[in-house]
């Protein structure tokens, strides 16, 4: 039988392809903002999470990569509203990632601060994720190591799971989904949040 081969002229539709493409484009929006408008950005998306974050007892955000949107605005609300707020923690790059409250006063790995590892874990009802890209039915592509899907596997049952990220983020087209992946119930952006029917 022949396979044709896909043209290399096609937009990807593998996970791989998308990671890339869609890094790309993080990196050179990221890189396009002038520092007071990503500010400006990241307090809309603060507004747009604040219904959930209200619903919200234990929330738990991330310590933003470059390109990444900060939901760091977001967690100080959730904290202005007296919710206990928690961050990723991590003892080694390829340990099981734990959500832990305290300040994020300690070096982790990929140079992002982390909460100290002797304080308190937490269990999230509210998990602001971030993401390479997703789709309208919550698939999502992340950094490709998997901590995220197994850290929401013990989650999903009593947690929202938000992804997070820039408005062109969120895509049109669908995003292949593995067995392990864990799909978003939102998906929140400056424009505002998107619920998936998940
Ligand atoms: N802010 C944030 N924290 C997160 C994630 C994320 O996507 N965002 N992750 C989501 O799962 C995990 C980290 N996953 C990562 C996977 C790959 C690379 C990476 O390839 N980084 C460099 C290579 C250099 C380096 O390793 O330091 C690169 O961009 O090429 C980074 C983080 C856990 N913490
Ligand atoms: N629950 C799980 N148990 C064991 N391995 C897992 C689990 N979830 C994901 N993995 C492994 O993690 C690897 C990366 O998965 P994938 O490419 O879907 O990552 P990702 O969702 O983009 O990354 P991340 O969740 O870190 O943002 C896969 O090789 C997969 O085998």
């Amino acid at each position: 039988m022949v396979v044709p081969s896909p043209s290399p002229f096609a937009p990807p539709t593998d996970k791989a392809g998308l990671r890339a493409r869609l890094r790309a484009e993080r990196r050179a929006y990221a890189a396009s903002l002038a520092p007071e408008t990503r500010v400006a950005l990241e307090a809309d998306l603060a507004a747009a999470l604040e219904p959930l974050l209200f619903a919200a007892r234990v929330v738990a955000a991330y310590q933003p990569m470059k390109d990444e949107i900060s939901p760091l605005a977001a967690l100080a609300r959730a904290s202005a509203l007296g919710k206990v707020t928690a961050l990723p923690a991590f003892a080694a790059r390829d340990a099981r990632m734990t959500f832990r409250s305290g300040e994020a006063s300690q070096p982790g790995p990929w140079g992002l601060l982390q909460p100290p590892l002797d304080s308190a874990p937490v269990t999230p009802d509210l998990v602001l994720i971030p993401l390479v890209a997703c789709d309208p039915d919550g698939n999502r592509i992340g950094m490709g190591q998997g901590h995220y899907d197994r850290a929401l596997e013990g989650l999903r049952g009593s947690a929202r799971l938000v992804g997070i990220g820039w408005d062109f983020q969120l895509l049109d087209q669908a995003v292949p989904a593995d067995p392990w992946d864990q799909p978003l119930h939102a998906f929140a952006a400056p424009s505002g949040l998107k619920e998936f029917a998940r």
